[in-house]
């Protein structure tokens, strides 16, 4: 669903990606480690067409975006699902009004019955039925992430990009959040790029780990794998 092939992109003399090579297939997670400033935001933007590479390509769900012009990558961009660290609700508006944002924004015809069931299903599928007339003020920051999620899953997205979704909740909320991408991704068979340098995180919900370094893929394989690399530049992710 998603390739990323010799992608380089360059901000002066600041080589960020370099010949970087990704694939993710349909209904896999891959996780994508690396140190602050290794290109992680930036491959993310271009992956959903922010940021035009230098050189190389990148082929979402078949299409290729450097051949995309405007209205293509809006349309395509409905595809993708993009769960913000900061979660990005609006705190002036109930957890069904955010859930609801995006499907106006897309202008996406439904009557209001069919609404309400998107609104339950979604919220339902995160394990917060009872919470859609509430402010984000009055949720978690568990919660709030969950909702943010549900705001994705609303537009069925094929593919998820999480940016280190367990950032700042305890161990226990993390936890709850890693085994909610694992359920949204048995009940929907949605891919996912997650950013994340949450070891128990990255074990749990990664089917693929890649690590970005040096500009290019410098190691990938299961959790398992990439975690007994014995390259100093890889072992210190893991320690
Ligand atoms: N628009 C831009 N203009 C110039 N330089 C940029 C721009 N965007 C990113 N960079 C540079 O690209 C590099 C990679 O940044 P990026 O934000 O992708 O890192 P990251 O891996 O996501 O880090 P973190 O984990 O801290 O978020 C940094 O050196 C950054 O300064």
């Amino acid at each position: 669903v998603l390739t990323v092939a010799g992608v380089c992109l360059a901000f002066g003399e600041n080589h960020v990606l370099q010949d970087f090579s990704l694939t993710l297939n349909r209904g896999e997670n891959v996780v994508v480690m690396g140190k602050s400033g290794a290109g992680k935001s930036v491959l993310i933007k271009c992956v959903i067409g922010l940021q035009r590479p230098d050189a190389g390509t990148i082929t979402v769900l078949g299409q290729d975006l450097g051949a995309l012009d405007h209205a293509g990558l809006d349309r395509l961009r409905t595809k993708l699902g993009f769960l913000f660290q900061s979660n990005a609700l609006y705190d002036s508006m109930t957890v069904r009004e955010n859930l609801l944002f995006p499907l106006r924004r897309q202008w996406l015809a439904h009557t209001p019955a069919q609404e309400a069931e998107l609104v339950r299903q979604a919220l339902t599928d995160v394990g917060l039925a009872d919470t859609a007339a509430l402010l984000p003020a009055a949720l978690s920051g568990g919660m709030r992430k969950r909702i943010a999620l549900a705001r994705t899953l609303i537009l069925r997205p094929d593919i998820i990009l999480y940016d280190e979704p367990t950032t700042g909740l305890d161990p226990i909320t993390a936890r709850e959040i890693d085994h909610l991408i694992r359920a949204v991704q048995a009940k929907y068979n949605t891919s996912a790029v997650i950013i994340s340098h949450d070891l128990a995180c990255v074990r749990l919900t990664a089917d693929r780990v890649a690590l970005l370094a040096e500009g290019r893929c410098y190691a990938q394989g299961t959790y398992a794998e990439v975690s007994a690399n014995a390259d100093p530049k890889v072992h210190d992710f893991f320690i």
